[in-house]
């Protein structure tokens, strides 16, 4: 019945999350992001926060900045039993443009797909 449910979050990325050379933000931040949003998922399916149990795969394509706007999305693909099987996607939206100013941004068409993964979230039975 879920399969097919789509949450999506937006955040922006503060600079006190800059990690590496160039603004990058650590990996694991869209990692955090796509918990955040599983768990907006399992509230709307089950009623319940439910735990992440697992990835299957995640694979960072672009990099993440500080100060870039994030579209994060989680689409349910199965419902198990107590399992709920998400695919996820980090796009940025928004980017700075130190190059013309300290604060100048842009919004990005088409968005940058960033980091995508698959995750199993499971929830309480019922
Ligand atoms: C939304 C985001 C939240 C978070 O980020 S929370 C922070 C990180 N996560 C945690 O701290 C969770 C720690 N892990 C646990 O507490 C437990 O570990 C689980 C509750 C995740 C699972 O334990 P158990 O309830 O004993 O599992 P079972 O009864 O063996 O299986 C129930 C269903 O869950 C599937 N499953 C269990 N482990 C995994 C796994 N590692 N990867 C994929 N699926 C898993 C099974 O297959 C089955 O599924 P079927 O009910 O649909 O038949």
């Amino acid at each position: 019945m879920s399969v097919g449910l789509t949450v999506v979050h937006r955040r922006y990325v503060p600079y006190s999350h800059a990690h590496y050379a160039g603004n990058l933000v650590d990996g694991a931040y869209a990692v955090a992001a796509f918990g955040d949003v599983a768990t907006e998922v399992c509230i709307r399916t089950d009623g319940d926060e439910g735990l992440f149990a697992s990835y299957s795969d995640v694979q960072f394509k672009a990099p993440m900045r500080a100060g870039d706007v994030l579209e994060i999305s989680a689409t349910v693909t199965r419902m198990g039993t107590r399992s709920r099987t998400i695919d996820f996607e980090a796009r940025v939206v928004c980017r700075g443009r130190p190059d013309r100013s300290e604060s100048a941004a842009e919004v990005l068409d088409p968005p940058i797909v960033a980091v995508t993964a698959t995750g199993t979230v499971v929830v309480p039975a019922t």
